[in-house]
């Protein structure tokens, strides 16, 4: 099957070493599927193409167990297959999460047999995509054992697509996938984006970017022309929305919508939004009804209110908790739920306190279908933050974290940044809400309406992510949506492998630059010492949030004569103890948060001597320079990866060295302009 975009890490290349493509041939060359539900007919689909490019022969697929083979592959439920029967106990799949499965080598009637089955199709679908990943990745098949289930319940790709306008705001990769002019119709992209997220466990997609209007705020950014999601809710569009959810459905995946909060304005004949009048709680209980009379297994709503010009309950002196419930009532009958965005701020006031300010004193007075969503850290985004204060500050509330899959500032699909290790500082930070040993991730888990929601980076383009090394963002997110516990390295390995193959070298290389990524933009867009906030923001969209621009932002990066760094006392003390007391230390800060936290004078020590400047001078050079490694690591690879991906991606990191260079020399010119402090190895000032 021929297509006009990349295959990502569902590349299935052939089995090369003959030992294990026989031990492969015998267990999976025929496959007893069953095919009572619509994501099993997926589920036989994608074990026709994934066998037959890795045993580099199509698969036998059967009704009935075959009788006169050595070995073959069993897709059922227990109740109906003997040989499943023969693998697994009852009790096992009482036991197992609805979306769990087992995966077991069985010798049934002499035959060496994989069983893969679960308590439900949707279970199996991951069976079998969990099967091929270990198959992609070389790893044997007798005595396998594995019985999985998901740490999260809700595990959400966000798009910011802008319907009918095929833009994506912060995409760079090209226009939407979306055609909505054309939906109903679909397109074969639709189908194969599913496969890529129902294999790595992604189970609900909203379609749509949160700004569903043009913001009416001084200095937006420009790209809001574009913004008219409003529609998706009206009638005439609801058929084009089914369309879509069917082909997700079929995966697993629940689709959701952004909607604006003034709907009954805008998509209504209301004059009011306020979530406290009857004729708008009757609007929504009705939009909610013809929604469901659409997709019947629509997943909810996702809002951003009050927030960077789209409207809210503010504009009726509701309070957030008020607002959200409107559309919890209204979604409740059909079991659906409202994600609702804690990305609310004004100018007014140091934005990092706020979202606490705002939200933690509602704690406890959301509706239980209303998950309050949270961005991982208290500014946007960047490079690096702290964790959100918000995390371990409402325990009477659902809450899921939303993390950044697309690159708005870590590079923009221009530079390599792997974000599994920024994701998994922020899962991983101990927020002491229940004493020491309450990590973010324990506050998202193993509850209905807890989970994750990453912002997506794909695109029109063939590569999908705009750099082939993007597209291991998206798979991480999966993976870690699925089990935040998965250290960084393994799921790093499982892609590498099944993207660019299993030759030991390129394995290593490419793990490497991958995880060296994430640093070397540390160090040359902040300094790698709790700076962020360094870039630009004026009109032209497509330089926004990509150069350096320190000059615009001194209040967030507190640059000044005598000294840098912002004092966020306030933000510190909206932690448990200790994490409080430890961000309020300039002592036991630790070094990576310490601008973020403290002003300190250029030439404050630092635990090994060198001063704040002197260190900011030498993390700019050395993030350039660990660039040109990385570039030159990948240079080496030219005739063990295919010339398409090598070529694009090499052209990619000169473009990424050349950027970076850029953004050192307008830092530490910016640094020294302040302090007026030489760099002890005579680079700064430069020529
Ligand atoms: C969708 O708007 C985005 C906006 O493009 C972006 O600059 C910032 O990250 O935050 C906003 C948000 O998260 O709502």
């Amino acid at each position: 099957r021929v297509t006009d975009y990349d295959d990502c890490w569902l590349q299935y290349d052939a089995v090369e070493d003959p030992a294990i493509r026989s031990s492969y041939r015998t267990r999976c060359t025929h496959v007893f599927a069953s095919t009572e539900g619509p994501e099993l007919g997926v589920a036989r689909d994608e074990l026709r193409t994934g066998l037959g490019g890795l045993l580099g022969r199509d698969p036998h697929l059967w009704m009935h167990p075959p009788r006169s083979v050595d070995g073959f592959l069993a897709v059922g439920r227990r109740e109906r297959m003997a040989v499943v029967r023969a693998a697994v106990d009852a009790e096992e799949i009482d036991a197992l999460h609805e979306e769990g499965y087992i995966v077991r080598s069985v010798e049934w009637e002499g035959k060496d047999c994989i069983v893969v089955t679960a308590a439900t199709d949707k279970g199996m679908l991951y069976g079998v995509y969990h099967l091929l990943r270990r198959m992609a990745a070389r790893r044997p098949l007798a005595d396998v054992d594995i019985v999985e289930e998901p740490k999260t319940e809700e595990r959400l790709v966000n798009h910011w697509d802008n319907p009918f306008r095929a833009s994506v705001e912060r995409g760079y990769a090209g226009t939407s996938i979306f055609d909505w002019e054309q939906l109903p119709d679909l397109r074969e992209r639709y189908r194969d984006y599913a496969r890529l997220l129902a294999s790595v466990g992604i189970n609900g997609i909203v379609l749509n970017n949160v700004n569903t209007q043009k913001p009416d705020r001084p200095g937006a950014n420009p790209a809001v022309a574009e913004m008219e999601g409003w529609q998706l809710l009206r009638e005439r569009n609801l058929p084009k929305v089914a369309a879509i959810a069917s082909v997700f459905r079929r995966h697993g995946i629940r689709t959701y919508l952004s909607v604006n909060y003034a709907a009954p304005i805008l998509a209504g004949d209301l004059d009011t939004a306020d979530p406290l009048d009857d004729d708008v709680a009757r609007w929504w209980a009705e939009k909610a009804d013809e929604v469901y009379d659409h997709v019947s297994d629509f997943g909810g709503f996702l809002v951003k209110a009050d927030s960077e010009g789209q409207p809210g309950p503010y504009d009726y002196d509701r309070n957030h908790a008020e607002g959200a419930n409107l559309l919890g009532r209204a979604l409740e009958p059909h079991g659906g739920r409202v994600y609702w965005r804690a990305f609310v701020y004004a100018s007014h006031k140091d934005r990092s306190v706020q979202a606490y300010d705002t939200f933690e004193p509602l704690d406890g007075e959301f509706l239980d279908n209303v998950t309050v969503q949270i961005k991982n850290g208290p500014i946007d985004f960047q490079p690096r933050e702290p964790i959100s204060s918000l995390f371990g500050s409402m325990p009477e509330t659902s809450v899921a974290c939303e993390l950044q899959i697309t690159q708005e500032y870590t590079g923009q699909g221009v530079h390599a940044c792997y974000h599994v290790p920024l994701w998994k500082e922020t899962l991983d930070t101990d927020t002491y809400a229940d004493g020491e040993g309450t990590p973010v991730k324990d506050l998202l888990s193993r509850r209905e309406g807890r989970g994750l929601a990453g912002v997506g980076n794909v695109g029109e383009d063939p590569n999908w992510t705009g750099h082939y090394l993007a597209q291991s963002n998206l798979y991480g997110y999966g993976r870690l949506a699925w089990n935040p516990d998965l250290d960084a390295e393994t799921i790093t390995d499982e892609w590498v492998r099944q993207t660019f193959g299993n030759d030991p070298d390129v394995v290593e290389a490419v793990s490497d630059i991958l995880h060296d990524s994430w640093p070397a933009v540390l160090d040359y867009t902040t300094g790698h010492l709790g700076l962020m906030h360094m870039m630009y923001n004026q009109d032209d969209v497509l330089e926004n949030h990509y150069n350096p621009s320190p000059g615009e932002w001194p209040g967030y990066h507190g640059a000044s004569e005598d000294g840098i760094g912002v004092d966020r006392s306030e933000y510190a003390e909206q932690f448990h103890s200790p994490l409080s007391e430890r961000y309020a230390s300039v002592e036991d800060c630790p070094d990576e948060l310490l601008l973020f936290f403290h002003h300190l004078p250029w030439d404050h020590e630092l635990d090994d001597g060198t001063t704040v400047v002197q260190r900011l001078y030498d993390n700019c050079f050395e993030g350039v320079e660990e660039v040109r490694s990385m570039r030159d690591r990948w240079a080496e690879l030219d005739d063990r990866v295919d010339t398409a991906r090598h070529r694009h991606v090499a052209e990619r990191f000169d473009e990424q060295l050349a950027h970076a260079k850029h953004w050192r020399d307008t830092m530490v010119a910016y640094f020294y302009d302040h302090a007026g402090i030489p760099d002890a190895h005579g680079r700064v000032p430069r020529d």
